[in-house]
């Protein structure tokens, strides 16, 4: 993929809901913490780590993405000063793209070095538990929050590979309520268990059996029109992230066949995401920039977007208002009775 534009499309606040902490790191971090615990590493620069965690084609595998991780995972999981430094950084990052909200997903295990079976990325056992790590992304995010004034949340993120760390993550995620963790993920290899199963199945399972509020991507709902059609009935949220889509190997490589262009036509409910900026090489207003050149999305429409992004939010209800409020402020658009 070419260099990311620094061309801004939509230039206005904006909420981003779909985001892997550990697929958002800066390649310069990761180098500068590889030297100082002392880990070598096949780059020398930035830009070299860069080159190293990037797909820059779309992938035939999944795993090949997921291989991605293993090039630097093992030098940030275990180690509490770089865990709350990617966080920080994380909420600067995001400012500078014009976020003013954004819940950011990771695994606690996987950054994890004890209380965690087996432990990541072949590290030595030591002294980050899953539950240190939730305390120290919550540093990280508090402290970006108060220097960068934006808001930020957290999502813990099951892993479909590891069910066995599941009941922990739902335990973390209660105990951390109130400390900034508003949501649970189930994130991994989805081609894991499921070959022979219609992916369908999958989204079936997901809204009726656990309830789903929100669809990580969503776009293959489209292949089923009966549920497509019951999810719009029932306002369901769809965090698209239109790059990752195209590199993972989700969707049609051509943005004009993408399903976005058919969620804008019947005006769904979806935010646009980056999901995995460090390894797309993108920043959010690539997603924005290719929705815009490619899908037809207008300034209305990612007005639109970001509004139901704020309403799709897991904040409580009384901060959701305000955020919503904030977007129709900064859009200058009136609200209407419904909206208000
Ligand atoms: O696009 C994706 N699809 C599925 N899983 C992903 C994606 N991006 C990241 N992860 C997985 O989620 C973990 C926690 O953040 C990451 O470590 C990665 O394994």
């Amino acid at each position: 993929m070419a260099e990311p534009s620094t061309e801004t499309i939509f230039n206005k606040p904006k909420i981003e809901l779909h985001v892997h902490l550990d697929g958002a790191i800066r390649a310069e971090t990761i180098l500068d913490v590889a030297k100082r615990r002392g880990i070598k590493l096949n780059a020398s620069s930035g830009k070299e780590m860069k080159h190293l965690c990037t797909v820059y084609q779309p992938v035939k595998m999944f795993a090949e993405f997921l291989a991605k991780f293993e090039e630097y995972m093992p030098v940030i999981a275990g180690d509490k000063e770089a865990i709350r430094r990617i966080a920080y950084e994380f909420v600067e990052d995001k400012s500078k793209e014009g976020v003013i909200y954004v819940e950011v997903r990771y695994s606690p295990h996987l950054l994890a070095n004890t209380d965690v079976e087996p432990i990541p990325w072949k590290q030595e056992k030591g002294d980050v538990s899953p539950d240190d790590v939730v305390q120290l992304v919550n540093q990280g995010l508090a402290e970006g929050e108060k220097d960068f004034n934006i808001k930020a949340r957290s999502i813990l993120c099951c892993m479909r590979h590891m069910p066995n760390w599941s009941m922990k993550v739902v335990e973390l995620c209660k105990k951390y309520k109130e400390d900034g963790v508003v949501g649970i993920d189930l994130a991994g290899d989805e081609t894991i268990n499921v070959r022979d199963q219609s992916c369908h199945r999958l989204a079936y399972e997901a809204v009726e059996v656990l309830k789903a509020e929100r669809i990580g991507h969503g776009y293959n709902t489209l292949k089923d029109q009966v549920l497509y059609k019951q999810l719009r009935e029932q306002n369901m949220h769809f965090e698209t992230c239109p790059i990752s889509s195209k590199l993972t190997g989700a969707c049609d490589p051509d943005f004009t066949k993408h399903p976005l262009v058919t969620f804008r036509k019947d005006k769904v409910n979806y935010s646009l995401n980056t999901d995995d900026p460090l390894i797309f090489n993108s920043q959010l207003h690539v997603d924005y920039r290719t929705a815009h050149e490619y899908m037809g999305f207008t300034e209305e429409e990612f007005k639109r977007l970001n509004i139901n992004s704020a309403k799709s939010s897991f904040l409580p209800e009384k901060e959701k208002k305000d955020l919503v409020n904030k977007l129709y402020e900064a859009y200058e658009m009136v609200q209407n009775a419904e909206n208000a």
